[in-house]
């Protein structure tokens, strides 16, 4: 076997470059004409406290087209509930439900009080209350049931949207706006998989619209992101960062014209500026190119964000509630210019497994069997190299579960053992170079080899697309690979 290297996220990026989507049979609704409005999605900083979900409550109302309003978790709620539906107990319990009930009681302190949901915070604080105890109760219980694990897991961490939306259906109403709660539930429908559920694209465009498209006529909806719920009417999560996706996942249901998601920077950067100061925001993206951000790291878009925007040709805005007159980045099909470096992203926490077989010499099907392997345990497989008798890849992050467990399960190892030696090796960063014409153009190799010089690289991936250039380095150099990287291809 020679020696090789590709980046199999190509089926994600298959998705992008599209010319046409409707080539894939995705979007019925592509070529009817837009619902002229505009959904909103505010993140957990946009709606921390009372202040800031005043700022944007003050923003919906100063725009007219906005019509559906999509919110996150008030910041650190999820975190909070996390950690309940793990299991806790004592007054590690007890101090977290506190943290979470406090956050709700200053924001509602705040409201006037003939607009304070008293009665619906206290039903969701009591119904967590009893949730952190079924959780700590299955997470003692060697015969518990995983699935039903995860289930109670959801059903937690929902109450984060769940809280931010009651109160902030009553901010907008106490300024005299026509704001309406709507239960996400009923309309954004999934699979079962708790904690990375699959959105159904169908049941979500039917329930759109006949429940949703109505009301836009007299109200602001006020809904939830990142929840959902199955078949059987449980509730899921579309794994952590999903209220994003949930926004574009509406906006295709209702097939708006336009998707703005507000958070604390002013756009998407050319890399994260609280790593890179001299970061600077992008004017116009591509789908592919912000897909790619999104895909490898850039935690301003959830990776799947851009899947229902390519399919139904919906535009993207990306501003900061904090300040809105700054201006944002516009995530369109087609971006002028496309340079050859756009941006550098990081995703942290990677875990490289290295599998080494005698058998692999000149050897049929060992690969085929472990892609089996990790389809088994839902895996896909991210970076790959290979040599003679070892392969090592990355696995996909993108459809982390909500609790954050590690994809890399004994079980699993136990499976890849029983056909070759593997090594895990983690405390590693992945730092892609995202831009255009990458694989065609000359000396892009040594701008970026240049910089590297100095540090240690555990794997390289290039070649598969022509947008990204991926390395993998020890944790400790990303930050001040990524810092050389942004002064050599962005501040010259
Ligand atoms: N390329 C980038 N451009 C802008 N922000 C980025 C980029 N990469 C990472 N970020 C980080 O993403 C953060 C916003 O994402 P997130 O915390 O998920 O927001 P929200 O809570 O609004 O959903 C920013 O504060 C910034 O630090
Ligand atoms: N609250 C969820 C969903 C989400 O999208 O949050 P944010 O928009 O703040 O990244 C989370 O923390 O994962």
């Amino acid at each position: 076997m020679n020696t090789q290297s590709t980046n199999t996220s190509s089926t994600f990026q298959a998705s992008y470059s599209l010319n046409s989507p409707d080539e894939f049979g995705l979007n019925a609704s592509l070529n009817q004409p837009k619902l002229p409005i505009r959904i909103a999605k505010f993140g957990g900083t946009s709606v921390a406290d009372f202040d800031a979900m005043s700022l944007c409550a003050h923003l919906i109302l100063s725009d007219s087209k906005t019509k559906l309003v999509v919110l996150s978790a008030s910041a650190g709620v999820t975190n909070h509930l996390v950690k309940l539906a793990k299991g806790t107990e004592g007054s590690d319990r007890e101090e977290t439900l506190k943290t979470i009930s406090d956050i709700q009681a200053k924001i509602l302190s705040k409201l006037p009080e003939s607009h304070r949901p008293i009665a619906q915070i206290d039903a969701y604080l009591a119904r967590i209350e009893v949730l952190a105890q079924a959780c700590f109760e299955a997470s003692c219980d060697a015969n518990s049931d995983n699935n039903q694990q995860l289930a109670l897991a959801d059903e937690m961490v929902a109450h984060g949207e769940l809280l931010s939306t009651t109160l902030f259906t009553s901010v907008m109403q106490s300024l005299g706006a026509p704001a309406k709660f709507v239960d996400v539930r009923s309309i954004l429908k999934t699979d079962s998989r708790y904690g990375r559920a699959m959105p159904d694209i169908n049941a979500i465009r039917i329930a759109a619209q006949t429940h949703l498209k109505e009301s836009l006529g007299h109200h602001i909806i006020i809904t939830q992101g990142f929840i959902g719920s199955d078949g059987d009417g449980n509730t899921t999560t579309l794994g952590r960062g999903g209220s994003d996706y949930s926004a574009a996942l509406l906006a295709e249901g209702l097939n708006a014209s336009e998707v703005a998601i507000w958070t604390d920077v002013p756009g998407i950067y050319t890399t994260d500026p609280r790593i890179a100061p001299l970061a600077r925001p992008i004017a116009n993206i591509s789908f592919v190119e912000a897909a790619e951000m999104a895909t490898f790291g850039a935690k301003i878009l959830h990776p799947a964000t851009l899947l229902p925007a390519v399919r139904a040709n919906i535009p993207v805005f990306i501003g900061s509630s904090k300040a809105p007159e700054a201006g944002g980045t516009y995530v369109n099909q087609v971006a002028d210019p496309s340079p050859l470096f756009r941006a550098l992203t990081l995703r942290r926490e990677q875990t490289l497994l290295t599998l080494h077989s005698l058998q692999m010499l000149h050897a049929r099907g060992f690969l085929a069997e472990i892609f089996a392997i990790l389809a088994k345990h839902q895996i896909s497989v991210d970076l790959i190299t290979t040599s003679e008798i070892s392969v090592s890849l990355t696995l996909d992050t993108t459809g982390s579960n909500t609790t954050g467990d590690s994809l890399i399960t004994p079980a699993l190892i136990q499976e890849l053992s029983a056909l070759c030696r593997v090594e895990v090796e983690t405390d590693l960063t992945l730092v892609a170079i995202i831009g255009n014409n990458l694989t065609q153009t000359a000396g892009v190799g040594q701008d970026v080899f240049d910089v590297l010089s100095p540090y240690p690289i555990r794997l390289i991936c290039f070649g598969a697309s022509s947008h990204n250039f991926c390395v993998l380095v020890p944790s400790d150099n990303a930050d001040a690979i990524v810092r050389d990287l942004h002064k050599r291809l962005f501040e010259g």
